[in-house]
């Protein structure tokens, strides 16, 4: 029976995780390398917190005790008492399997993990552990608070009880479920990347300008975010991994990143989370870069 819920990787996902887990009456650790990086998480589950009491979805009492479930840690070894751990660091495959060699030793040997990822192979990551059998993709959707949908993908080790405690759980966080094969990038992201990919080319070909290209689909195809817009929501970072593991898996051109993302993520320009993508967010309001 899950109780205790660690998340690893306090960024824009993990904050999320950390959010509703709590929301929904789990107690979380959630961790990160600083503990500057810590104290921004609690922030902003803070501030979402509080923008749910503003719109009625949570009264003030449920925000104190959901905040009250969360402590933040930089110390791995307070997940220790965790049943379930969900990762959600960077994703690059070797900074995960490094994470679940440091993690593993430390969790008790019941304790199932989960990742996050948009993308990579779950069978591939289970092998990084010393618990295949627990281990599956608990794949959430961003902005997590928001997005009805988590993806449940097992690997090819996954064992029956691992996968119907992972149901449990998102079933106590009052998500809708899908289950996707161990193929890269699953379902969402098999469709929905390559879609932004293509806006891209789209930009770069000269086709339209960014405001063009979101406009468009947001008022032709009726889509509540336009796809350069939510390419830097995601994070050009995390959208260029998943294209590689799509063309690198799948070994189809179709596939192919264009070599406009390829030179956004080079320049640090990652979207809304480093102030500069597709749009620029150091004003009041994104404006368009191109
Ligand atoms: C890459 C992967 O592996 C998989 C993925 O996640 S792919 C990405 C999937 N996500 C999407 O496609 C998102 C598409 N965009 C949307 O659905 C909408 O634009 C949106 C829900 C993000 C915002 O909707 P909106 O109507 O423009 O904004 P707004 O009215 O301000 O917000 C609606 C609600 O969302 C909340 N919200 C918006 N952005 C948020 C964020 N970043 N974090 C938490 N909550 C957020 C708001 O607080 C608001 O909730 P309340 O009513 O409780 O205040
Ligand atoms: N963005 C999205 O829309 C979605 C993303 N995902 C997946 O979720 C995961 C996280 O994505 P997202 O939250 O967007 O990414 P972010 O870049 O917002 O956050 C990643 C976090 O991981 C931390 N991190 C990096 N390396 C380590 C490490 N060795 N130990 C601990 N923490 C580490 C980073 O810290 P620092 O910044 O200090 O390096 C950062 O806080 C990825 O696998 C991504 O594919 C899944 C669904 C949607």
């Amino acid at each position: 029976m899950i109780k205790n819920v660690g998340v690893v990787g306090a960024g824009q996902m993990g904050c999320g995780i950390a959010q509703v887990s709590a929301a929904a009456g789990y107690k979380v650790q959630l961790y990160d390398l600083s503990a500057d990086r810590i104290e921004t998480a609690l922030a902003t589950i803070n501030g979402n917190l509080a923008r749910q009491v503003a719109s009625g979805k949570l009264s003030e009492d449920q925000r104190k005790q959901a905040l009250a479930l969360i402590q933040g840690s930089s110390d791995l070894h307070d997940l220790s008492a965790a049943d379930l751990v969900i990762e959600a660091v960077t994703e690059d495959e070797s900074v995960k399997r490094k994470i679940y060699g440091q993690l593993c030793p430390l969790l008790k040997p019941e304790a199932m993990l989960a990742t996050n990822t948009s993308s990579l192979s779950i069978t591939r990551l289970a092998s990084a552990t010393d618990r295949p059998e627990r281990f599956m993709g608990i794949h959430f959707m961003n902005p997590v608070p928001v997005m009805k949908l988590v993806e449940l993908v097992r690997g090819i080790a996954t064992g029956d009880e691992t996968f119907s405690a992972a149901k449990d759980y998102v079933s106590k966080l009052d998500k809708a479920i899908t289950v996707a094969e161990d193929f890269p990038a699953f379902i969402v992201n098999r469709i929905l990347l390559p879609m932004i990919n293509e806006a891209i080319y789209t930009l770069y070909e000269g086709v339209g300008s960014v405001d063009a290209i979101d406009t468009a689909m947001r008022l032709g195809a009726n889509h509540p975010m336009g796809p350069l817009q939510l390419a830097d929501f995601i994070g050009l970072d995390t959208c260029l991994s998943i294209m590689q593991v799509l063309h690198d898996g799948l070994a189809d051109s179709k596939y192919r990143p264009c070599p406009l993302l390829v030179k956004y993520v080079e320049a640090g320009w990652l979207g809304r989370k480093s102030g500069r993508g597709f749009y620029d967010y150091r004003g009041e309001t994104p404006v368009p870069t191109r």
